[in-house]
């Protein structure tokens, strides 16, 4: 039984990275998905328009649909205000296990809440397990047929509130269709796409980054 590529991306992390230098782990995941082999992290191009997202709402309550191995978590924990906090939701607990390790190696596991289970059923537990009133910044990037139902999801349990940004990624490829009809014809939002390509490659891509109006 041989090792997985999340086990393998892990121990890229562990070889090349520095403890408690979110940078670096980045850095090697980065490396390791271009010179080794592809996994479906945001990557570093669109994972620069992630930063800069992120740092412009600087969010006291974030949360993110799609752990994997991590590498999107580091880059949103990783630029958080102290006292501020990431929730990340992953269904698949062998993910989820090499997560949490690429998360700790970088160090930032107080500013990372991980919980294992799928969207739809956890999105409506937010306030009564982690006391959220309202999240500040979403980053979808889970399977492509959940955003619309959790962006609705979210909505419903009023966890969203004037001001809430939401980023998606992959409208174009694989293509979020349905999110992207309802996100730009709502009166709702205020949508903006800002054009990238899919990580590691030169296939066209991007992130659709909306506002809630409340
Ligand atoms: C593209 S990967 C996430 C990549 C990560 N955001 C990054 O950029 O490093 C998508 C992940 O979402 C998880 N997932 C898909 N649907 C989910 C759901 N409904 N609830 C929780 N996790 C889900 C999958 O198991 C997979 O690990
Ligand atoms: O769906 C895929 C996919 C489809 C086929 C093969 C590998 C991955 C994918 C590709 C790039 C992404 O950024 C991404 O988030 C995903 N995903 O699974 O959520
Ligand atoms: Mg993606």
């Amino acid at each position: 039984t041989g090792s997985t590529r999340p086990q393998r991306l892990l121990r890229a992390v562990q070889k090349n990275a520095t403890q408690g230098d979110p940078q670096s782990v980045i850095n090697a995941i980065d490396h390791f998905c271009r010179h080794k082999e592809w996994a479906m992290n945001v990557g570093d191009e669109k994972g620069s328009i992630l930063d800069s997202v992120v740092s412009e709402v600087n969010p006291s309550t974030a949360l993110e649909l799609g752990t994997y191995c991590g590498y999107s978590t580091v880059r949103i924990a990783r630029l958080l205000p102290p006292g501020s906090q990431l929730i990340t939701l992953e269904f698949n607990p062998a993910y989820a296990a090499v997560a949490k390790q690429v998360i700790g190696w970088a160090g930032l596991q107080d500013k990372v809440q991980l919980v294992e289970g799928p969207s739809g059923d956890l999105i409506p537990q937010m306030k009564d397990l982690f006391g959220v009133q309202s999240f500040d910044f979403v980053f979808l990037d889970h399977w492509k047929d959940r955003y619309l139902p959790d962006a609705k999801l979210l909505e419903e349990c009023s966890l969203l509130r004037k001001g809430s940004v939401l980023l998606a990624d992959n409208v174009i490829c694989p293509g979020t269709p349905e999110y992207l009809e309802y996100i730009r014809n709502s009166p709702r939002y205020e949508s903006r796409y800002f054009k990238s390509h899919l990580e590691y490659t030169k296939v066209e891509d991007g992130l659709e980054k909306s506002v809630f109006l409340g």
